[in-house]
């Protein structure tokens, strides 16, 4: 069982949606009548983007973007790669980025660039997770759901070698499954 390979839960399922009805309720409150675009950034962000976006009472427009700068492993290429880029325009449009976690800042600070150069009219950033000790730039989200400790965390998106993506919760691997 996948569970078996967990040392740590660090945040639980129900903390998590706690959570996401919290976020749900200040975006609401933030964008009422402005049917802003909401982009889930993939693969991490998808059960957030999920859950999240279910708590949002009022009109959202959803889109996705896929990109990667972590391979299979545990640290940055430092090379944000567009793996799938939106299907919508941005310009004039106020968009909200939906990401699972923040670390070195790189994925997010390349994209809320592109996104100003793109003409939205306003970028902002909700994380699930934000790591502050692992930034590598100035970047700061405007919506946090929790801070997490300087160690690589997987569940509820976030993956090592493509799996644990499917826990519902943030944990911490045994060591002895990197060791594999
Ligand atoms: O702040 P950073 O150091 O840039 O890290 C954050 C990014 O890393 C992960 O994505 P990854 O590139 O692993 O792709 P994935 O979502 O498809 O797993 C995560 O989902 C964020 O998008
Ligand atoms: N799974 C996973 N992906 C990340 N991408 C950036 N930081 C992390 C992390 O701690 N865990």
């Amino acid at each position: 069982m996948i569970r078996d390979e967990i040392k740590e839960v660090l945040i639980s399922e129900e903390q998590i949606q706690e959570k996401c009805r919290e976020l749900g309720k200040q975006i609401t409150e933030e964008y009422d009548g402005k049917f802003p675009l909401v982009i889930g950034v993939l693969k991490g962000a998808m059960p957030f983007m999920g859950d999240l976006t279910k708590r949002i009472d009022t009109h959202i427009e959803m889109d996705f973007m896929d990109v990667s700068s972590y391979g299979a492993g545990m640290v940055s290429s430092g090379e944000v790669k567009i793996v799938k880029d939106l299907d919508t325009s941005v310009e004039g449009r106020d968009v909200l980025i939906l990401e699972d976690i923040i670390d070195s800042g790189l994925t997010l600070s390349y994209l809320v660039k592109l996104f100003h150069y793109r003409k939205a009219k306003s970028v902002k950033v909700v994380t699930l997770l934000d790591k502050p000790e692992g930034r590598k730039v100035d970047l700061v989200p405007d919506l946090a759901g929790f801070t997490v400790p300087d160690a690589f965390v997987v569940g509820y998106g976030l993956d090592y070698a493509e799996r644990y993506r499917n826990l519902p919760y943030i944990g911490i691997l045994k060591p002895e499954i990197y060791e594999s």
